[in-house]
Parts: structure tokens; C-alpha cells; sequence
């Protein structure tokens, strides 16, 4: 089974430093959630491990597979979903995950199969600009689970999701980590990651300054979360 090591990764912006030689494996079935406050460097992860950003100092690989040596078999192998939603949005929800299963070969059965899991089949021929925050984060979070993936990494995944969709995607997470999947995703809420996380890296201006996991209690790690928040 394959494993996520991430080598001490670092990434400057014009010589100010977002990110400082962070490291972390990750074993299949885990969830790894970034916490940390505005700025702190949990974006900046993500797009590097994701591929989006370039890596210049430090090493990504995924089983075998290091990305910088092998971008597209490394690629190849994740689900990304972006903090934003930048596609065509003149598009039916249909037709937007048919655009990206077209792109991995997926079948059009897998597709229905998303849309149901994600909640929008009712929606399927509903343009994309016309579904509110919440819905257009399903589906992003759909079109990354299209493939499924062996590793899973998304930025801020339940933002903007009412509280029913946030059970149900922890739900969905917990099944995905059940098959041995991968999950690697920031967010701001604590609860969140304390139920879902097995480990929960906390970030601070770019390093990582303290390591939670399920060894601890889901109160534990809350509480310890928000007193990292306040310091
Ligand atoms: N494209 C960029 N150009 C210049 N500086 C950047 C860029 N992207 C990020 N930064 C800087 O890098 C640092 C880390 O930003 P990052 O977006 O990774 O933080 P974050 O933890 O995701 O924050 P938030 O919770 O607000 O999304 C910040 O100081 C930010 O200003």
C-alpha cells in the first residue's frame, strides 16, 4: 500500500517565507487535516502536494511516485479540489463532471453515481452559475472523487456547506479512508478535523508547530486546538 512523505517542503513569495521545511507521511486510510489561522501556510501546502504550485526545495512522493520527478504518474494518482470555483459556469452539472470523467476516462455510470453521492441529481441539468456556495462545493468535491482516488487532497472542503452536508461528507471521507484512501485537506473547523483527522497538523506562519492525533480524544483535540488558535 502506498504512502504520502512529504520532506521538508519549503516555499518563499518574493524572499518572504510561506512555508519552512515541513514534513509528514501519511498511511493509506489516513486523514491528515491542516489547521492554522489566516496565513499560516495551509494553502500553500496544499497546492504543492497537489501539484499546483511549484516545488523548488523539498521532496512530494506518493508510493513510488515523486512528483517532481514524475509529475504526470504522480498526478495521475490524486483528486484535487481547489478552495474556488473557477470553471465554466455555463455548464449543467452534468455536463461539468462528463467534462472531467472525459478527461480520466471514467464512465458516465461512475458519474451518476457521484451526483447522487454528492446530492445533486435532482440538479444534474441545473447550470453550474446557478447553484448556490454550498452546491457548487459538492460538486467541486464530486469531480475530485470522480476517479477515486488513492489520495484525496482538498483546500477548505466544507466551507460554505450547511451542517447536513458537513456530516454527510465526514461520513463520505470515513467510508473513503475505510478503502484505504488517502485524505489530505485544510480547514478552520476544528470540529471537523478533530472527528474526521487521524493526524492534525496545526501550522503557524508557514511551520508546523504541533501534531494531534486519534490517540487523543475528539474533546482533547478540539480543546488543544483552540488554545493553539489563541497563541
Ligand atoms: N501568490 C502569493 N504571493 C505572495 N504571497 C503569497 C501568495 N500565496 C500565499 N502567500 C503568502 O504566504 C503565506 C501563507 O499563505 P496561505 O494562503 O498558504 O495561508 P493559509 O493558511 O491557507 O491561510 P487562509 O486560512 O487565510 O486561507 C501568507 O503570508 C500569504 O500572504
Amino acid at each position: 500500500m502506498k504512502q504520502l512523505i512529504v520532506d521538508g517542503i519549503s516555499k518563499e513569495f518574493k524572499g518572504k517565507i510561506a512555508l519552512h521545511k515541513c514534513s509528514f507521511t501519511a498511511t493509506p486510510g489516513s486523514c491528515v487535516v491542516l489547521c492554522g489561522g489566516n496565513g499560516a501556510g495551509k494553502s500553500t501546502m496544499i497546492n504543492i502536494i497537489a501539484g499546483i504550485s511549484l516545488l523548488k526545495q523539498g521532496s512530494v512522493t506518493f508510493g513510488e511516485t515523486n512528483l517532481a520527478l514524475k509529475p504526470k504518474e504522480y498526478l495521475g494518482q490524486i483528486g484535487y479540489m481547489p478552495d474556488d470555483y473557477h470553471a465554466q459556469g455555463t455548464l449543467s452539472v452534468r455536463e461539468f463532471l462528463m467534462f472531467y470523467a472525459s478527461i480520466r476516462r471514467i464512465s458516465k455510470e461512475r458519474v451518476a453515481e457521484v451526483m447522487n453521492i454528492i446530492g445533486l441529481t435532482e440538479q444534474s441539468s441545473t447550470l453550474v452559475k446557478s447553484l448556490s456556495k454550498g452546491m457548487k462545493q459538492r460538486l467541486l468535491f464530486g469531480q475530485s472523487i470522480l476517479s477515486d482516488p488513492p489520495l484525496l487532497i482538498m483546500d477548505e472542503p466544507t466551507n460554505g456547506l450547511d451542517p447536513y452536508w458537513v456530516d454527510r461528507f465526514i461520513e463520505i471521507l470515513k467510508n473513503l479512508r475505510q478503502n484505504g484512501t488517502i485524505i489530505l485537506f485544510s480547514t478552520h473547523m476544528m470540529d471537523v478535523a478533530a472527528e474526521i483527522g487521524t493526524d492534525i497538523i496545526f501550522m503557524k506562519q508557514g511551520k508546523i508547530i504541533e501534531v494531534l492525533n486519534s490517540s487523543h480524544s475528539m474533546q482533547d483535540n478540539i480543546t488543544r486546538l483552540m488554545q493553539l488558535h489563541r497563541c
